[in-house]
């Protein structure tokens, strides 16, 4: 499969799963569409690898802008943009697909969202690191349909313990804001 037609299964997938996450057809409707979209799963695992594809970590370090989790349906895309300030920026909007209890988004998904922006900035300065802790202050509900903003800077780099902030925003009202302690690790 030539990596633009798996972006477009991708896409066609996430596209799946909002409908199915919203769909208000009556259950006897239902029926039909569970058979069509088991039969699609068995034609895929025809042939399957055992994980992901998944962007390489030279890719990240050379590429301007680095789109993450560009192959994985239950992941969220992210462009991420590195402003000359040596920050890293990005914008998403957000679904029914991960909305938490109260409407707004789900806490464990703007942790991901800001896991994953502070971790990319890291990354894109060359250094190989995993997260080492990751805190995260809600300051008010992170809306859905809206498009979020999302930033990260690095603000001390200490043998191998590389600090980073980040937040998310929408409509100028900062929602929430992360820090995390990456640890630099061996190339494996
Ligand atoms: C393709 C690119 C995609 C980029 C975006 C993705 C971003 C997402 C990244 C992740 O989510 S990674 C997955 C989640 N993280 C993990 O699974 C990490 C699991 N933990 C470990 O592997 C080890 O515990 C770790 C490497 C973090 C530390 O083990 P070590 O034995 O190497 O560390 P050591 O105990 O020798 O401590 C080294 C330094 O790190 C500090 N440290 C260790 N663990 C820490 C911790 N958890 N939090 C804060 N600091 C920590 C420790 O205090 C010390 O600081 P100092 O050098 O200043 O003394």
């Amino acid at each position: 499969m030539s990596v633009d037609e798996r972006e477009r299964l991708v896409e066609a997938t996430r596209a799946l799963t909002y409908a199915v996450a919203v769909t208000d057809l009556p259950d006897e409707d239902l029926a039909a569409v569970s058979e069509a979209v088991d039969s699609l799963s068995r034609a895929l695992r025809k042939q399957t690898r055992k994980r992901c594809v998944t962007e390489s970590v030279t890719a990240v370090v050379e590429s301007r802008p680095v789109v993450l989790d560009r192959y994985n349906p239950a992941m969220i895309p992210l462009e991420v943009r590195f402003p000359e300030d040596g920050t890293a920026a990005a914008t998403v909007t957000l679904n029914a697909v991960h909305q938490g209890p109260t409407d707004s988004v789900h806490g464990g998904v703007s942790g991901l969202l800001m896991d994953n922006i502070l971790g990319i900035l890291v990354q894109s300065k060359g250094l190989l690191c995993v997260t080492g802790t990751l805190s995260l202050r809600y300051r008010a509900l992170t809306p859905l349909d809206r498009p979020l903003e999302l930033r990260a800077e690095i603000v001390d780099h200490s043998g191998r313990r590389v600090t980073v902030t980040g937040w998310i925003e929408c409509g100028g009202v900062r929602t929430v804001e992360a820090t995390g302690v990456f640890i630099e690790v061996p190339s494996r």
